[in-house]
């Protein structure tokens, strides 16, 4: 192999992207985008797994959130393309636009609950508006929903009488109640005491393996990745260092990434 010149600036890209064994939910092709001159997504291809929880990790700026953004249409990329399930999202009429986030399921940083509503009705509200279910059976879902977030005592709350655990908890309830194929979650573990934080990875762990789907988690907590991560992808400069099953991620030879998943301060990465 050729060594990479010094001066190039992906050096680290060693583009190899292993195997997850299943088809993508999400994949993105060639995506480049900019704001004004600040370039962001340079060429960027990653796929995201059916059926597993994958993460996308990479240093504080990287773009992380402005991928999650793509994938539900709220960004488009200036050149390239998003699939969700195959379909282009960039190329959906506003009709086929509303129908596909009915497949996503957002859990916000800080659960994004609405602070007129208490707890009970901020859950219900997704089904309330996207779907025609009556009142019982609304109620038999936001029941079960926060039953498994562990919040089935506090449903009568208003969301400032509410920890930011608990708040991401509701958070959560919400994302799952119209049965999403794909949940993305931006950054669960910000704010978060490090027993909290092991708590909610547990908490996404077992509702995974309870309902299936792809489930997207950015983050650059190192910790989190290891307890729930089963795909990792490390985004750096706008594209892949390299992406795979979690186990062989973590085994990398690549010293971006073995410097970032370990979180070392000697390395390539430094405070650019
Ligand atoms: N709508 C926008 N307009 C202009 N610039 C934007 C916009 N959205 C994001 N950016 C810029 O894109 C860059 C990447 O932002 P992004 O929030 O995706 O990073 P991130 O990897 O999620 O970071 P962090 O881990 O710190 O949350 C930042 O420099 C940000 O200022």
């Amino acid at each position: 192999m050729t060594q990479p010149r010094e001066d190039d600036e992906y050096k680290w890209h060693t583009g190899k992207k292993r195997p997850s064994g299943v088809e993508d939910a999400v994949e993105f092709v060639e995506v480049h985008k900019a704001f004004g001159r600040n370039k962001i997504l340079r060429g960027l291809n990653m796929g995201i797994p059916n059926d597993k929880i994958s993460m996308i990790l990479g240093p504080s700026g990287t773009g992380k959130s402005v991928c999650i953004k793509h994938m539900v249409g709220l960004l488009y990329p200036d050149e390239g393309d998003v699939l969700v399930h195959g379909e282009s999202v960039p190329n959906m009429r506003d009709e086929e636009l509303f129908e596909m986030r009915k497949k996503f399921g957002v859990l916000f940083q800080d659960g994004a609950l609405f602070g007129s509503m208490n707890l009970w009705d901020n859950v219900a509200f997704p089904l309330r508006q996207h779907t025609d279910k009556g009142e019982d059976e609304i109620e038999d879902i936001v029941n079960r929903r926060l039953r498994e977030v562990g919040l089935e005592g506090s449903s009568d709350k208003m969301p400032n009488e509410l920890s930011g655990g608990m708040r991401k908890r509701a958070g959560f309830a919400r994302a799952l109640v119209l049965d999403p194929d794909i949940v993305l979650f931006d950054e669960p573990d910000s704010g978060l005491d490090p027993v909290r934080t092991a708590l909610l990875c547990e908490l996404i762990q077992e509702i995974h393996e309870e309902n299936g789907g792809a489930y997207v988690v950015i983050t650059h907590d190192i910790m989190s990745a290891k307890r729930v991560a089963e795909y990792i992808a490390v985004l750096w400069k706008g594209r892949i260092v390299e992406s795979g099953p979690a186990e062989e991620l973590f085994d990398s030879e690549n010293q971006f990434v073995r410097q970032f998943l370990s979180g070392a301060s000697q390395g390539p990465l430094g405070m650019e």
